[in-house]
Order: C-alpha cells, then sequence, then structure tokens
C-alpha cells in the first residue's frame, strides 16, 4: 500500500488539493472528518468529552459537541488541548487504519491521508511513504480563515499558533504546493505532484509483484522438497 500524507496548516488549502486527487480518482481518508464522526452522541471519546470538560461544550436539545465553544476552550490553553487530543486521536488513528485496510480491500493500492496534525502528532509518520505540505504565506492564511469561519483577527491568529510553523512543516515535506495563489496554479501543482506519485506507485506495484512471486516459489520449493523428503510428520 502506498501511503501519502497531505498536510498543512488550519485553512491553508488542504480540501481544495483532496478534492483535485478525489477528481482525479485517488481515495483521500480525511482525518478531519473522522474527528467529527468519532464525537458523534453516544460514542466513547463523546462521553470522555463530557467527564472531561463538562456540559458547556454540548448543546442541550441535541447532545451534540458545540465545535465552537470547545474550540474556544482548547486554541486557548495548551493544556486542554492535550487533554482533548489524548481524548480523541487514539479512536481518530484506529479509523484511519480501519479506512486504510478498507481502500486495500476495495482494490486501491494508493489513498492520500489528509492529517493536518501529522508532524505535531507524529504516530503516522511510521507508516507514510511521502509527505505533501500544502503552504500559504500567513496573510492570505489569515483572511482566508476568518473569511471561510467568521472569526476576528485574533482568533485566526490563535488557531495558527496552535501548530506547527508551516515553514517547519515544508522542510521536512517530499512535496510542497504553494497555494498562495489562484486556483488554478495550485491545480497544476497538484496535477504535477500526482503524476510523480503515480510513476514512484507503479515501482511500488512491481515490487510487490516480486516480493509476492518469491514467496510463492520459496513456498513451493519448501513443499516439494517436503513431500520427497518428509521433514515434517503430517500425523
Ligand atoms: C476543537 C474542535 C471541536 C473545533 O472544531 P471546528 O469545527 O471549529 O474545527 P475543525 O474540526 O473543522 O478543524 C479545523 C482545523 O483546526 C485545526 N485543529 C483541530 N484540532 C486541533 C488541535 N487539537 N490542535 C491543533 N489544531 C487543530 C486543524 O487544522 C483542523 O483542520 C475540533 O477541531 C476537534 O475536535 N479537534 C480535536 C481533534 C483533532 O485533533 N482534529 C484535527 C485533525 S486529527
Ligand atoms: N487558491 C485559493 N484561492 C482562493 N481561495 C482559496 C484558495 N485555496 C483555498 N481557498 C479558500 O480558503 C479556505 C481554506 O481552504 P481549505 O478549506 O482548502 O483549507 P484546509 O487546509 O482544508 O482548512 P482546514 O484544515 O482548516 O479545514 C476555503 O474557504 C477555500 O475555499
Amino acid at each position: 500500500m502506498f501511503l501519502v500524507a497531505l498536510t498543512g496548516g488550519i485553512a491553508s488549502g488542504k480540501s481544495t488539493v483532496t478534492k483535485i486527487f478525489r477528481d482525479n480518482g485517488v481515495p483521500v481518508i480525511d482525518a478531519d472528518a473522522i474527528a467529527r464522526q468519532v464525537v458523534e452522541p453516544g460514542r466513547p471519546a463523546w462521553h470522555k468529552i463530557k467527564a472531561a470538560f463538562g456540559e458547556e461544550v454540548f448543546h442541550a436539545e441535541s447532545g451534540e459537541l458545540n465545535r465552537e465553544a470547545l474550540g474556544r476552550i482548547i486554541f486557548d490553553d495548551v493544556e486542554k488541548r492535550r487533554v482533548l487530543n489524548e481524548i480523541t486521536h487514539p479512536e481518530i488513528h484506529r479509523t484511519i487504519y480501519r479506512e486504510v485496510i478498507k481502500c486495500f480491500f476495495m482494490g486501491h493500492n494508493f489513498v492520500v491521508l489528509d492529517l493536518p496534525l501529522l508532524f505535531e502528532i507524529r504516530v503516522m509518520l511510521n507508516y507514510i511513504h511521502k509527505i505533501i505540505t500544502v503552504t500559504c504565506e500567513e496573510d492570505i492564511q489569515v483572511t482566508r480563515l476568518m473569511d471561510r469561519s467568521q472569526y476576528t483577527e485574533a482568533e485566526a491568529k490563535k488557531r495558527i499558533k496552535a501548530q506547527m510553523p508551516l515553514e517547519l512543516k515544508c522542510e521536512q515535506s517530499h512535496f510542497v504546493i504553494e497555494n498562495s495563489g489562484t486556483l488554478r496554479d495550485t491545480e497544476e501543482q497538484t496535477l504535477k505532484i500526482l503524476a510523480i506519485l503515480q510513476d514512484s506507485n507503479q515501482h511500488w506495484k512491481i515490487r510487490g509483484v516480486i516480493f509476492a512471486t518469491a514467496a510463492l516459489l520459496v513456498s513451493s520449493i519448501a513443499w516439494l522438497l517436503n513431500y520427497k523428503y518428509k521433514w515434517f510428520n503430517s500425523n
């Protein structure tokens, strides 16, 4: 399985880029979407958040998590953010592993994982073959975040500060998509990277076929030798 992580900062353009991958037939596993599933009412993380943060971070009528209220708390306080991460991340990672296995059984051997906190949390780094960071200039990031989520400038900056600086993420990545320009620019960069990744994926496929053939050959020889010399007693 060829696993490509797509990371970046809040509102730097990850979803914009994952849409281009999806439109080109590449399956994408979205950690933000999974993070929403694992806190649905009644799920273990929902109970744990209630115990740790109290009723005030839930909507009274529906029982759903009040994301705005919880966001205000955790982006203001590094310790509370750590508590929320400790509750949600193990569940998120387990679901991601299951989704990867599902993709494998559906016949995909190239999957993109949208992981906003890949470098902050680091757990998934061991499984990833290539990393793409989507970046943009900080003032553009602030403006896009304010426009998209109706945050004040101070709120937007606080959320950006809760993550590793984008320059450091770019330094540790195999590919960088610079998303300060037009959507067309971003699409061109993404399609170029996709072509390179599809090429590397061919190499992975060839290695997989060689490995499977070698394993089949070795086990057939072992079976034949055992058949002739009866090394192992079948009784
Ligand atoms: C705090 C919550 C309720 C705020 O919800 P909200 O709808 O406002 O934001 P959303 O979930 O869409 O996240 C938007 C972006 O915020 C950033 N972000 C979210 N959680 C965190 C965090 N714990 N630390 C740093 N950045 C974060 C990511 O860049 C993410 O892409 C929510 O983000 C959450 O449950 N976070 C904990 C789970 C998590 O770490 N998710 C990030 C991906 S695994
Ligand atoms: N090149 C671009 N030109 C104009 N607007 C853009 C561009 N790229 C992204 N945007 C807009 O910026 C906002 C953030 O982009 P997007 O949702 O793709 O970021 P993200 O990294 O997935 O965010 P988050 O991690 O916070 O969910 C969106 O409203 C999107 O429409």
